[in-house]
């Protein structure tokens, strides 16, 4: 069995003031245990700075939610990757299912903002996955071959080494339904077998994979310990620290 990094990364989505994302964090590194894994939290842009600030000298990575593909210009509202840096972004997410069809974001413009992201040294979340619709009519495999490719087309093999793939089913999305283990770590393999097709067997072997979609302290372990499933992009759980600390703190089975 391949051992990768596992990566618990909680997104805050559009939530917590200020002074809710400092109470958060500050009882949450206190909570924070097992160094054998990276945690990531993804606050608002206007909460990163100051979220960076209380995380210096921890060992917990900051990541933002969202990106623009350019340097900077006339792109009113947007966010360059050149202020993510200087802040101490290290992780991005890309594609989200919220950006994707709430905000209209295809695979092309994410592409764009993956690629940025590589180009600058941090690591993309990419987010990929199908609608209830689209399971029902079984094209769910289809569905994530698109995604999968159209959003990573035309990286460099070299790059490979800082993606990250976070596999959500969109109707698990604050549903409080989780894909199955066995259909979540499934999706994940299959993702790999894509990724070892277009990129060469040790960005399948290597890359990390994600399930995200309702994960909670009492389902984290259970999707850990599948083979092909290397961590959770947690969104509801990572807002409350006790939570979001069983989560990253779940046992590992060896
Ligand atoms: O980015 C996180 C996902 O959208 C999962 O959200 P959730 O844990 O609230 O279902």
């Amino acid at each position: 069995m391949i051992r990768r990094k596992p990566i618990i990364a909680g997104n805050w989505k559009m939530n917590n003031t200020m002074e809710e994302a400092e109470k958060l964090v500050a009882h949450l590194l206190g909570l924070i245990e097992k160094r054998d894994r990276e945690v990531v939290i993804c606050p608002s842009f206007v909460c990163l700075s100051r979220t960076a600030e209380l995380l210096k000298d921890h060992d917990v990575a900051l990541g933002a939610q969202n990106m623009h593909y350019e340097d900077n210009g006339a792109f009113t509202g947007e966010v360059s990757p050149l202020f993510l840096k200087e802040v101490g972004v290290t992780y991005v997410i890309l594609g989200h299912s919220e950006r994707r069809h709430i905000f209209g974001e295809k695979d092309d413009l994410i592409n764009k903002k993956v690629k940025a992201t590589l180009k600058h040294d941090m690591n993309p979340i990419v987010c990929v996955g199908e609608t209830l619709e689209e399971r029902e009519s079984n094209v769910t495999f289809e569905i994530i071959k698109n995604q999968v490719y159209g959003s990573l087309a035309g990286l460099e093999k070299e790059k490979m080494g800082k993606l990250v793939i976070a596999y959500e089913p969109v109707w698990a999305i604050g549903t409080g339904k989780t894909a199955t283990k066995e259909d979540a770590n499934e999706v994940i393999g299959y993702i790999r077998k894509l990724l070892a097709e277009k990129f060469g067997k040790e960005a399948g072997d290597k890359t990390r994979i994600l399930y995200g979609g309702s994960v909670k302290p009492a389902n984290i372990k259970e999707l850990m310990d599948m083979e092909e499933i290397d961590g959770a992009l947690v969104g509801g759980a990572s807002l409350k620290a006790v939570e979001f600390s069983e989560i990253a703190n779940y046992d590992i089975t060896e």
